[in-house]
């Protein structure tokens, strides 16, 4: 079809080389820049910059248009003439390679700009001795060739301007930045404090406003996040924007690599293997299927019609097809794919699970269950992970690669352009589309989560919704969040398939492109049919895997967005973790010493202020006073929920950030103010203390706890489950199986937290004794606002205001006749007033009343 011209080597060789040279170099240098560059240019004039350039570029494509164009009405004046290959694939491919340039500058306001140099500057390079080459050869040419000439010097002037512009203007930028001294900032501001590696929140960049350079802090933002989460991602976007790149925001998520690389199960990793070889046979069958229906067509067309059967042809195809169907090698790879999601599905999930249960108290304080619940569960569909990159993305550019060569052997390269247009435009708009819904994916996920968040929380707290009668406002609220919810998702949703809808469309407009040209190939003879039933056949192999990258391209972004929850959790390090150097606690006799100790939850109040005393090994101390001491964070600190801000803490002299966390826990039984049942049976409950005891020991324990007669008389005995948290239990049955947990976990030290507050004096009475064997020569804590219940004990410590105000037995404090006994004689002052003239007083008793009255009248002549 082409007339044959004396176009010389090396013309032809430039040809050829011009736009593969300056499409790879940019296109390798962009990926280098996304991953590796930092700073998009941000300075005032860079837009007059941007313009000029695109000015330049748009100008460079509609030269090559003008050639093309000069080329079809050449043919068209000269009947018979065509343009030779390497010059239409010059012309072709150079729109191709300057067009991705301008696409990629229009888009970007803070452009990157050395790819755009470089690629340009090489542009040049070649241009130039391609436009002397085509003078001197084209010297005697008619006006076509003079005018294509004069497009090919305009193309070199302009090649040349941006080069020297973006020259000068990168040599003015260092300048001007070497005057201005580097400017970079740290990675947070000195304004975000201490827990900022605590929390890490990770966005996408490469998405439009990081383009962009724009503040898009606000549209991202997830509403339900306190003011230092937000501000601790807006530090990271700032970032990101500054030094991020792809890599940057990826290598975030190499936390999960172990998660989700089966490196020590075997089994696994012959999976892979297997899906490896898979891969590899569907490469090889995605080429001869459609090759095998070109030659069985061929031979029939030759055969036209002779009652030859082509018997061995079929035979193969049928061979090859079977194995290409589902029922061949795709489902030995869905078979091998089931272990290793499963894999990564319970590692993601048990170390996710693990994470967050070692994470400290300050955590939990904070948490909202249900948003974590789904935090994790959608950070588990990061299993698929591995698989598509590795099964899908991978496998569709080699798959296009082999496209390309074979629909150019089947017909010629004009076949391979529009392949090559149309997998590059599909991808492109996949690519664009999903850049485009990140951020409505990240809307659409926190208003999921809120949902759930609403959801859970009346549910958990449907007792205090039944009090305050606030039905008809909490199913108001779910029903606002379920419309948040909705819009959030129809806005994704839209934009999803939207992009879907444009990507059909440009695999449609390709399809009969190719089928047009390769009809009109074999209509001119210049292929066979079989080439043209081989490409029909093909072309539908490779339309799926394309449109399966750009659906694996959105998956994996949706993923890694899906997931940013659960990194900005993996992220939370526990502020309570093990020394290097801890061993495990020894205990010897089980003295335990406060020295000095410092502690504030917030570093704006100080809540213990040097707080020290010593439990001798095997006696009592008792922490009594005001509500909102210090008390309860004094237990929390020997638990080492929280580390002291100053002073130590020893246990038989070991300072208990020293030890192993597990063995300091190990030590205490803890009967808490207000224990927490799971809902399983009474049994089990009391069997959590410890995993290995017997029904008769847990019988036994309950017996001490003088609850098992209770336990008995219920319907299913020790089979009955408690409810939720033990709501189906009293407040003072809830404390007696606490209390059988501590009696049958049998620990070193005993920590009694307001532990009989809601048990009556009666039944106070029948534990005692089973108190006393639980505290016979064990350290024991007790805090008590019943101040009869610790007047046996063998220290009292008063505590007012996070500090020690007084200490010594009961007796002793009777004595000094301060705060422990003003505390007495407001209880017993509040219980007569309570019960009146009817209450027996003895002569102790009622000299404590005369003193509380004597106390009141003095602070009330006080506040006289
Ligand atoms: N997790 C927390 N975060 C911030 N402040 C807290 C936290 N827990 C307790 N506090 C505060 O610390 C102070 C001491 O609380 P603590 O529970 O130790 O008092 P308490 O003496 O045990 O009181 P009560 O007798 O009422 O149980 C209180 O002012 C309380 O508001």
């Amino acid at each position: 079809m082409s007339r044959h011209s004396n176009t010389p080597v090396a013309l032809q060789v430039l040809h050829y080389a011009t736009p593969i040279v300056v499409f790879l170099y940019s296109t390798l240098a962009k990926t280098a820049a996304s991953c590796f560059l930092h700073k998009p240019t941000k300075k005032t004039d860079a837009q007059t910059r941007r313009y000029a350039a695109t000015t330049i570029l748009l100008l460079v494509n509609a030269t090559l248009v003008a050639q093309a164009i000069a080329y079809f009405i050449e043919s068209l004046a000269h009947p018979g003439y065509w343009a030779t290959q390497d010059c239409v694939v010059y012309v072709l491919g150079s729109v191709f390679a300057y067009g991705s340039l301008t696409l990629g500058l229009l888009e970007a306001r803070h452009p990157v700009w050395h790819p755009l140099l470089g690629s340009c500057l090489a542009g040049a390079a070649l241009e130039i001795p391609t436009t002397v080459l085509q003078a001197v050869t084209q010297a005697n040419g008619n006006d076509f060739a003079f005018s294509r000439l004069a497009l090919q010097v305009s193309r070199c002037i302009l090649l040349v301007c941006f080069c020297a512009s973006g020259g000068w203007y990168t040599l003015n930028e260092r300048l001007q930045n070497r005057q201005k001294g580097d400017e970079t900032e740290p990675l947070l501001s000195a304004t975000a404090n201490g827990h900022a590696t605590k929390t890490n929140y990770a966005t996408v960049p490469g998405s439009p406003e990081d383009h962009d350079g724009g503040d898009s802090t606000d549209e991202e933002s997830d509403t339900d996040e306190p003011d230092q989460v937000k501000e601790l991602k807006k530090q990271q976007r700032k970032r990101l924007r500054q030094t991020g790149s792809w890599l940057g925001y990826l290598k975030e998520f190499k936390i999960f690599i172990p998660m989700l690389w089966p490196s020590k199960d075997r089994f696994v990793q012959a999976c892979l293997v297997v899906i490896g070889i898979v891969l590899v046979a569907e490469r090889f069958l995605n080429v001869l299927i459609p090759r095998q229906l070109g030659i069985i067509t061929d031979e029939l067309t030759k055969g036209n019609g002779n009652g030859e059967f082509p018997l061995r042809a079929v035979g193969i195809w049928m061979l090859l097809s079977w194995l290409g169907s589902r029922a061949g090698v795709y489902t030995l790879q869905s078979l091998a794919e089931l272990p290793v999601q499963q894999f990564a599905y319970k590692s993601i999930g048990a170390t996710s699970f693990s994470h967050i249960m070692g994470l400290s108290m300050d955590f939990h304080n904070e948490k909202n269950s249900g948003e974590l619940i789904r935090a994790i569960s959608q950070g588990q569909n990061l299993q698929g992970l591995l698989e598509f990159v590795c099964f899908q993305i991978g496998p569709v550019f080699v798959d296009l690669a082999i496209a390309f060569i074979y629909v150019y052997l089947l017909f010629d390269i004009y076949m391979s352009f529009i392949l090559a247009f149309v997998g590059i435009a599909y991808i492109w708009v996949g690519a664009k589309t999903t850049a485009w819904s990140v951020k409505r994916r990240r809307r659409f996920n926190t208003a999921y989560r809120n949902e759930s968040k609403i959801q859970n929380e009346a549910i958990n707290n449907w007792q205090t919704v039944s009090h305050f009668n606030r039905g008809k406002y909490e199913c108001d609220r779910y029903s606002g969040s379920i419309d948040a919810f909705n819009k959030a998702e129809m806005k994704y949703y839209i934009a999803y398939f939207m992009g879907g809808g444009a990507q059909s469309l440009i695999m449609v407009l390709g399809r009969l492109a190719a089928t047009f040209l390769a009809i009109y190939r074999v209509s001119q003879g210049a292929a066979p049919v079989g080439n043209f039933v081989a490409l029909t056949a093909y072309w539908r192999s490779i339309e799926s895997p394309m449109a399966q990258v750009s659906w694996s391209i959105r998956k994996v972004t949706s993923m890694l967005t899906d997931s940013e929850r659960l990194l900005q959790l993996f992220q939370t390090k526990p502020s309570v973790t093990d020394a290097p150097n801890a061993v495990p606690l020894s205990i010897k006799s089980g003295e335990v010493e406060f020295d000095e100790v410092d502690f504030s939850y917030d570093v704006r109040k100080s809540t213990l202020k040097a707080v020290s005393f010593t439990a001798k090994p095997g006696k009592t101390v008792a922490l009594v006073g005001e509500t909102g001491g210090g008390k309860s964070t004094i237990l929390k600190l020997l638990y080492r929920y929280y580390d002291v801000s100053g002073g130590s803490i020893r246990v038989d002299g070991q300072d208990i950030r020293g030890v192993t966390l597990d063995s300091l826990r190990d030590s205490f039984g803890m009967v808490p103010q207000d224990p927490a049942l799971f809902n399983i049976s009474i049994m089990e409950n009391v069997r959590y203390a410890r995993l290995d005891a017997t029904d008769d020991e847990v019988k036994e324990a309950c017996r001490a706890a003088a609850i098992h007669d209770k336990i008995e008389a219920f319907p299913d005995g020790y089979k009955a489950t408690v409810g939720e948290r033990g709501v189906k239990l009293s407040g003072g049955e809830l404390q007696r199986v606490s209390i059988a947990r501590a009696i049958l976990r049998g620990p070193h030290i005993v920590l009694l937290d307001e532990a009989t507050s809601m048990i009556d004096a009666e039944t106070e009475a029948t534990i005692q004794e089973a108190f006393k064997r639980l505290t016979a020569s064990r350290t024991t804590f007790i805090i008590a606002h019943r101040l009869s219940t610790i007047q046996h004990a063998d220290l009292i410590l008063v505590i007012n205001d996070g500090q020690v105000v007084e200490r010594g037995t009961h007796d002793e404090l009777f004595r000094q006749n301060g705060k422990y006994v003003a505390l007495w004689s407001k209880q017993l002052s509040k219980e007569v007033k309570d019960i009146g003239n009817t209450l027996h007083v003895d002569g102790k008793a009622a000299a404590l009343i005369d003193l509380a009255q004597q106390e009141e009248s003095t602070s009330d002549s006080k506040k006289d």
